[in-house]
């Protein structure tokens, strides 16, 4: 197992965000999590990042316990982590190669090559307050794809951006990782998206989150709009809109 989560419990101060978590992720794979909004994914995915300490269970990363951030094994897009606001685009994408030492002129190559896999070829020597929400996002992609981490933690990447934008950079994004050969935790509301991208899916409960049930998608992927594509869905709805016994 590439990473494994083991009865693990979160909390914030009284409030319990997570409850006997347990799943893992084999090398290679793409695994979302979903579940109701507020329900703990977050937390979830910030634990695995070594960002949230676990107050019960454990992960491992490659049979080590997380205790802390593996930037050299794990890279993530959160949400709130900001791009550097005086940096270009590129300069943001090029940090993690910067970190490792590449030497400037690979580096550049390195970061134009990304943005351009990112859609983002023209923006490159624009700064972050000249984007959109939805640029910014790609940047954050792009530099996390820069980092030589074999795991992503993706926590609603695509949210800022319009339907037809997400399916288009989510297909890239597969090709990419497949390509790369990486390791992927997805956070998504959108059924529809995890339905699309994943290997597994990680159906979480409300708060606080406990797992569900852990789905298995088909291969290859069922296309959007073909019959196991609906079955599957479907399955999604129910599972997080179904009452829980009283
Ligand atoms: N830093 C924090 N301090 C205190 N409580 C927090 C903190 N972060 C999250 N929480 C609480 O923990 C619970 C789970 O939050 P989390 O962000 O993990 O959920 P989520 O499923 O990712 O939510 P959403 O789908 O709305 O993004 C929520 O009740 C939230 O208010």
């Amino acid at each position: 197992m590439r990473i494994a989560v083991t009865d693990l419990d979160l909390r914030y101060g009284d409030l319990l965000a997570a409850e006997k978590i347990t799943f893992d992720v084999r090398p290679g794979e793409f695994v979302s999590l979903i579940g109701p909004s507020g329900c703990g994914k977050s937390s979830v995915l910030r634990a695995l990042g070594g960002l949230q300490p676990p107050a019960g269970g454990e992960i491992t990363v490659d049979g080590d316990r997380v205790r802390g951030p593996l930037p050299a094994r794990i890279a993530y897009v959160f949400q709130d982590l900001a791009l550097f606001p005086w940096r270009s685009a590129r300069r943001n994408v090029e940090v993690p190669l910067e970190l490792r030492g590449v030497p400037r002129r690979q580096r550049r190559a390195r970061a134009d090559e990304l943005l351009a896999k990112v859609g983002l070829a023209d923006a490159a020597d624009q700064h972050p307050a000249q984007l959109s929400g939805g640029m910014r996002q790609r940047v954050a992609i792009a530099r996390a794809l820069a980092s030589d981490a074999g795991i992503l933690l993706l926590d609603e990447p695509f949210a800022a951006l319009d339907e037809q934008t997400r399916l288009r950079l989510g297909a890239e994004l597969l090709r990419l990782l497949e390509e790369e050969g990486k390791t992927v935790v997805f956070v998504t509301h959108s059924l529809q998206e995890a339905a699309y991208l994943s290997d597994r899916i990680v159906v979480l409960s409300p708060r606080p989150a406990t797992v569900k049930e852990i789905l298995t998608v088909p291969r290859p992927r069922p296309k959007i709009g073909s019959d196991e594509f609906h079955r599957l869905h479907a399955r999604l709805t129910d599972l997080l809109f179904e009452v829980e016994p009283a």
